[in-house]
């Protein structure tokens, strides 16, 4: 299931992340990439030394951990490895599948879903679409500033090169306490109808049902 939610960031926070991203901050992205998307990845990420980095980072946290349509169709165990990466004329990301883990040790997680919050603003740069490869054909992406991608991380994808102007990006993975991605489009699908159910006719006998029959599918299918 691929979710798109529009101003994740509110136009607030995105002026704070603005304020702040300063390209003499950048290292290159080769850094962070698995052994074979590093043949491919030809961008610029903040340093993990910017020292506005953890702001910027808390600010990502904030928004994600408050989205309700985030929550519910990604239900987060941890939301990790978040990157502020960076593409000017030239600069693309080739096809790849993300990492099945990251970070070392104790901080070792599980990449279950991926995001892109774009945070440049879409007239501001040419080319730079996300594009998800799908079974029936390349799906190009290029949302507003301040919105979101949401999809499995088992999905290949890549960056179009960008032509002209600056393709900002927050981008970061998370752990689901739900791992299959069938599963967690089930729960959100009976969240949804329970909701609406709610909304139009209050706390019924269907609502109640289903309320228990999602609850009881969370409880079978976390980790
Ligand atoms: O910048 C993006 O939209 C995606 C970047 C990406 O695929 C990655 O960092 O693994
Ligand atoms: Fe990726």
């Amino acid at each position: 299931m691929l979710i798109v939610i529009p101003n994740v960031l509110s136009p607030g926070a995105l002026e704070d992340i603005h304020d702040v991203l300063n390209p003499e901050d950048l290292i290159d992205g080769r850094t962070t990439a698995g052994w074979h998307a590093k043949q491919v990845k030809a961008n610029r990420q903040l340093s993990p030394k910017a020292p506005y980095g953890q702001k910027i980072k808390d600010i990502v946290q904030t928004a994600l951990w408050s989205n309700p349509l985030f929550q519910c169709a990604v239900q987060p165990r941890a939301i990790h490895t978040l990157l502020f990466s960076y593409y000017d004329s030239g600069m693309t990301y080739g096809s790849h599948v993300d990492n099945a883990f990251m970070g070392q040790g104790e901080q070792r997680r599980r990449a279950d879903v991926s995001f892109t919050i774009f945070l440049s603003h879409r007239e501001s740069y040419q080319g730079g679409e996300l594009i998800l490869e799908q079974s029936d054909g390349d799906r190009p992406y290029k949302l507003d500033a301040g919105s979101a991608i949401v999809y499995p991380s088992s999905t290949l994808h890549q960056v179009a090169p960008v032509q002209s102007g600056i393709r900002w990006a927050s981008v970061g993975w998370v752990q689901s306490l739900v791992r299959n991605p069938a599963h967690r489009e089930l729960l959100f699908d009976l969240d949804t109808a329970r909701r609406s159910i709610f909304q139009s006719q209050g706390k019924t006998l269907e609502f109640d049902l289903i309320s228990k029959s999602h609850a009881n599918l969370l409880r079978e299918w976390s980790d």
